[in-house]
C-alpha cells in the first residue's frame, strides 16, 4: 500500500432549495444537444413531479430531451440495455438522471454500456475497469441515502444467473459531471423511503468512518454525515414537509457519499446486496437490518471509533470503559431504527428470506467489490452467521 491516496470529487454540486433551477443551463455548459432523461414510471407518473420540473428546465435551455422511465428498483441489466436502445436510437449525447440511486446507477450503466464493448458483469464489475469516456451526465436527486449523485458507484443487477446477482461498476470515469440535491424535491417521500434512504446514508458514513480505507477527509465526512442523521433522521420520517430536516439529510447523505466514494465500505454493503439481489429486498431496508449485527462482529476491531460514534448518537459515555461506550453505540443505531419504524431482523422483514441461501450469499459478499474494506476479515462461515444472527 502507498503512502498517500487520492480523493475523488464530482466537479459541481448544488444543494439548497430551489437548486434544480440550474439542470438546464449546466447541460448546455457541458455541451448537450439531445439529452436521455432517466428514471422510473412512479416518478414519470407524477404531475408537476421531479421529472416535468426537470423537463421544463430543460426546455427553458432550449434542450432536447426523451424520457426513459424503465428504471425498477435494484435496477437490472436489462433496464440499462433497454435504456441504450434509446439513447442510440435517438442520438443522445448526454445523460440526465431523475430520481433516486436506481436512475442514477442505471444513467451510469447505460453511458458505460454507450461506450463499451462486452458484458457489464464479466467485463466492469470491479475497481476502475473502465478505459473509456463516458457520456457527460447530471443527476438530479430526489431522495436522501445512497449519493450514487456524487460517486464513482453503479449497483446493477446481473439476470443472466440464478439467482441474480447485484454487482457494482466503481471507476472515477463513472462519476458524474453534476449532481443537484434539492430538499424541496425530496418533501413528498412517504416515511418509509425516508426511513430506508436515511438508514443507507448512516451506513455509508459508519462503515467508512470504521473501514481499512478511512482517513482524515473522510473521516471529517463520515463524522459530520453522523451526527446530521442522528440530529434530523427522525424529524425527516415524522414530518416529511420539515424543508431543515431534509435539506440536512441531502447534505449527510452527499458527505457520506463523499466518505464512501474514497474510504470504501465494508460487510453491511457487501451482504445487503444479497438481499438485494436475491429478494428484491429495497437496500436501504438491507443495509438497516444488516448494520447492528455486523458492527456486533466488526466492534472488537476498532473500539475506540465505536465509542466515537456513540457519543455523536448523544450517549453519555462518561464513566464507560471503551468497549462499553462502543457497545452503546449500536444500541443507539438499534433504537433510531425502531424510532423509524424499520424491521429489527430480516425475519421481521416481510421478504421470504430462507436460511438454505446464506452459504451461497456469504460467498458472494466476501467477492463483493464492498467486502475488501471491512475492518475485520470474516470466513465464509462467520459471514453465513452473520446473516443467521440477523434472522
Ligand atoms: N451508486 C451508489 O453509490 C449506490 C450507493 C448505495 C445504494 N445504491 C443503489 O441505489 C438503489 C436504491 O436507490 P434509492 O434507495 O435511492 O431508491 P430508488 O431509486 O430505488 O427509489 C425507490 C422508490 O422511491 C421512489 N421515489 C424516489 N424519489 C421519490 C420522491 N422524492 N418522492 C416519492 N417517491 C420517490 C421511486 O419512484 C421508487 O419507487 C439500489 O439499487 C442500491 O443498490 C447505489
Ligand atoms: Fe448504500
Amino acid at each position: 500500500m502507498s503512502d498517500y491516496y487520492d480523493y475523488m470529487l464530482p466537479t459541481v454540486n448544488f444543494m439548497g432549495a430551489g437548486c434544480v433551477e440550474v439542470v438546464g443551463e449546466r447541460c448546455k455548459i457541458l455541451g448537450a444537444e439531445k439529452v436521455l432523461l432517466v428514471t422510473d414510471d412512479y416518478l414519470n407518473s407524477l404531475e408537476s413531479g421531479p421529472v416535468q420540473i426537470v423537463g421544463d428546465y430543460l426546455n427553458k435551455s432550449g434542450l432536447e430531451y426523451v424520457i426513459f422511465d424503465g428504471v425498477t428498483p435494484n435496477p437490472k441489466d436489462k433496464d440499462v440495455y433497454a435504456g441504450l436502445e434509446i439513447y442510440e436510437k435517438e442520438n443522445c449525447d448526454m445523460i440526465v438522471t431523475v430520481g433516486g440511486g436506481s436512475p442514477h446507477d442505471c444513467g451510469k450503466a447505460i453511458g458505460v454500456a454507450a461506450t463499451h464493448d462486452g458484458d457489464l458483469y464479466q467485463d466492469y464489475a470491479g475497481i476502475e475497469k473502465l478505459e473509456n469516456e463516458t457520456p457527460p451526465m447530471v443527476c438530479v436527486n430526489t431522495t436522501a441515502g445512497t449519493a450514487s449523485e456524487v460517486t464513482r458507484h453503479a449497483v446493477i443487477t446481473d439476470t443472466s444467473q440464478t439467482p441474480n446477482v447485484k454487482f457494482v461498476i466503481v471507476s472515477w470515469r463513472n462519476t458524474p459531471d453534476v449532481s443537484i440535491n434539492d430538499p424541496e424535491l425530496m418533501v413528498d417521500k412517504p416515511a418509509g423511503l425516508t426511513a430506508a434512504t436515511g438508514m443507507d446514508a448512516l451506513t455509508h458514513a459508519l462503515e467508512t468512518y470504521v473501514s481499512t480505507g478511512a482517513n482524515p477527509l473522510t473521516d471529517a465526512a463520515a463524522l459530520e454525515a453522523m451526527k446530521l442523521i442522528a440530529e434530523n433522521l427522525r424529524n425527516a420520517v415524522y414530518n416529511g414537509q420539515d424543508i431543515e430536516a431534509r435539506e440536512n439529510m441531502a447534505n449527510a447523505s452527499v458527505l457520506s457519499g463523499f466518505a464512501f466514494n474514497n474510504g470504501g465500505l465494508g460487510y453491511v454493503h457487501a451482504m445487503a446486496h444479497q438481499l438485494g439481489g436475491f429478494y428484491d429486498m429495497p437496500h436501504g431496508i438491507a443495509n438497516a437490518i444488516l448494520l447492528p449485527y455486523v458492527e456486533k462482529f466488526n466492534l472488537g476491531a476498532k473500539l475506540e471509533r465505536f465509542a466515537k460514534i456513540a457519543e455523536i448518537f448523544g450517549v453519555n459515555t462518561e464513566g464507560m470503559s471503551t468497549r462499553e461506550a462502543a457497545e452503546s453505540s449500536l444500541e443507539a443505531i438499534k433504537q433510531l431504527a425502531k424510532d423509524i419504524g424499520i424491521p429489527t431482523s430480516l425475519s421481521e422483514s416481510k421478504f421470504d428470506i430462507k436460511k438454505e441461501d446464506f452459504e451461497e450469499m456469504a460467498k458472494y459478499a466476501l467477492e463483493d467489490g464492498n467486502a475488501g474494506t471491512n475492518p475485520r476479515k470474516g470466513t465464509v462461515e462467520q459471514v453465513k452467521s452473520i446473516f443467521e444472527d440477523a434472522m
